[in-house]
């Protein structure tokens, strides 16, 4: 069967009954917005399961005389366990993007759904409730408080968690449990940076969102708190998105999204995934 059709909005592809499934995925597309409708179509055929959709989000901010149009029309789509690349030039909108997915910001219009929970509608409080019960971020800079130890600043947030894991625990995930009782003076870049990831995914996150996190690393200490993360994602199941300049890490993700000026220029699968230990730059 060929219908033609032309899509006005978002099309929202879980909504849909297993017959309209099979009427929709026969469909032959003739709109103008013809790729982002088959990005769509793509993945009704798809047994993946969204964790956020993004529905024609923009993002400007409004600085007095000047606007800045830092997102320009965004679909996208982020699915349970995956582990995504955002690539893109500076000022491309990277952050923007992560930080709306993960609550710390609105967009201007457009919809971002996190499950069933439509975040562009919740409070203030509801967000916040969101980001404290479901979200981990890491930054390039670890923010570690300098007068605990290593295992005082996962219990940060173990204590105040809805269903934390222990602390230890969560240090041994990145392989800093014999690092414990140091204090951030007394570990490295790398190390203090695998405490900050202990610390983000100790509350038990259902995604973890990581802006830069080897920004101000040397390759070898790079590598291993990119192994931490990728240990996270595949032994937690943890759906991960790692913003990065450098392409080579990019190899090792499910799908790599790229941005270029507030809008995104690709979407690419990786067939074969790089474990991060062989990843080199
Ligand atoms: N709080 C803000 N106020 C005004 N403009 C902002 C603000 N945050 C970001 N921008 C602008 O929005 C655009 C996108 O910024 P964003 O930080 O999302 O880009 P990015 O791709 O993450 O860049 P980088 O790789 O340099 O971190 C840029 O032009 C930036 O100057």
């Amino acid at each position: 069967m060929h219908v033609t059709i032309v899509f006005y909005g978002c099309v929202y592809v879980n909504r849909v009954s297993d017959q309209q499934r099979t009427e929709l995925t026969s469909m032959k597309v003739v709109s103008a917005a013809e790729s982002s409708v088959m990005m769509k179509m793509n993945d009704l055929t798809s047994t993946k399961h969204a964790m956020f959709r993004v529905c024609d989000v923009t993002k400007v901010y409004d600085m007095g005389e000047v606007q800045v149009q830092a997102l320009r029309g965004i679909n996208l789509e982020l699915y349970e366990h995956e582990f995504v690349v955002l690539l893109g030039a500076s000022g491309s909108g990277k952050s923007t993007l992560l930080n709306i997915w993960g609550g710390l910001d609105v967009p201007s219009s457009g919809s971002v759904h996190y499950h069933a929970q439509e975040l562009t509608a919740a409070s203030d409080t509801d967000r916040t409730r969101y980001r404290r019960d479901h979200v981990g971020f890491v930054f390039q800079f670890y923010n570690l408080i300098p007068s605990l130890t290593a295992r005082e600043n996962v219990e940060l947030i173990t204590e105040i968690a809805k269903s934390p894991m222990n602390a230890m625990d969560a240090l041994d995930m990145v392989r800093m449990k014999d690092r414990a009782n140091h204090f951030p003076a007394q570990l490295s870049g790398g190390e203090q940076q695998r405490v900050a990831i202990a610390r983000a995914i100790a509350k038990n996150p259902t995604v973890l969102l990581c802006d830069e996190p080897t920004g101000a690393l040397d390759v070898q200490t790079g590598i291993l708190v990119l192994e931490a993360i990728s240990r996270i994602n595949r032994e937690l199941g943890t759906t991960t998105a790692v913003i990065t300049h450098n392409a080579v890490i990019s190899r090792m993700a499910n799908r790599v999204i790229s941005l270029s000026d507030g809008m995104i220029a690709g979407i690419e699968n990786n067939t074969e995934r790089i474990d991060a230990s062989e990843l080199r730059w």
